[in-house]
């Protein structure tokens, strides 16, 4: 864990919010209890024998987690108070499973499939993000959510802060992520090729935020690779 390793540091934020390293160091451990825990639910949801098939991926030596701050001043609000300013243009997450938490101001939202954009209730409880490495491992039964952060939708005059947990697959570096076999149905097929994670990482900080990047490794009904997808 990243964040472990940086002990007896203090961080000051924007906005001289001050964070002791240990405070985050515990929050690491703790927030990753609860994505375990919903890491194994959701196999449970999916019918899965072995319902620690996605909480392993992100235990493993070698896994990829980080925790990232956003902090959306109280000036990006003011500067577009019809529609409200973009914080954090739209995206989905790459790795396995988000665990965000904010301070209750409002600005998350997610779209429907229809692209609509709906807010997300503020609430300072943990909210949930399946990230597209889920999609792939669950053949497409759970879906990576598409979100962003518009900072001034909506009412309130506090700065939004946010706290995101990312458990990411990062298995041995040549290791494969694809669907679990268990979850590709009868007569189904595999819906994307397989890829690892560091190849993925590195394809996501190529391109842009918003690039749908799960369409660069969907593959037709057949198992073939679709020729509409980017090569
Ligand atoms: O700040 C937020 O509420 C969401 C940020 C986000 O989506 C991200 O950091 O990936
Ligand atoms: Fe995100």
């Amino acid at each position: 864990m990243r964040v472990q390793s940086l002990t007896n540091m203090s961080f000051v934020f924007p906005n001289q919010i001050f964070v002791e390293s240990y405070m985050l160091a515990e929050y690491m451990s703790r927030v990753q209890e609860v994505a375990l825990r919903v890491l194994e639910l959701m196999a449970e949801g999916l019918g899965m024998e072995d319902t620690n098939v996605f909480s392993r991926m992100v235990q493993r030596d070698g896994r990829d987690v980080l925790l990232r701050v956003n902090h959306y001043p109280l000036a990006m609000r003011h500067q577009a108070a019809a529609g409200g300013a973009v914080g954090f243009g739209e995206h989905t997450d790459p790795q396995i499973i988000s665990v965000l938490r904010s301070n209750s101001a409002s600005g998350l939202q997610i779209a429907l499939r229809d692209g609509s954009w709906v807010p997300v209730e503020p609430d300072p409880a943990s909210f949930v993000n399946v990230g597209d490495s889920m999609q792939v491992l669950t053949n497409g039964r759970y879906r990576s959510v598409r979100h962003r952060v518009v900072a001034g939708a909506g009412a309130g005059e506090r700065a939004r802060l946010s706290m995101i947990y990312f458990g990411a697959p990062a298995p041995a570096p040549s290791e494969r992520i694809a669907p679990v076999p268990e979850l590709i149905g009868d007569g189904e097929a595999s819906r994307y090729r397989s890829f690892t994670w560091r190849e993925y990482k590195a394809a996501a900080y190529r391109s842009r935020l918003a690039d749908r990047r799960l369409d660069g490794i969907q593959l037709d009904a057949q198992g073939s690779p679709d020729p509409d997808d980017e090569p």
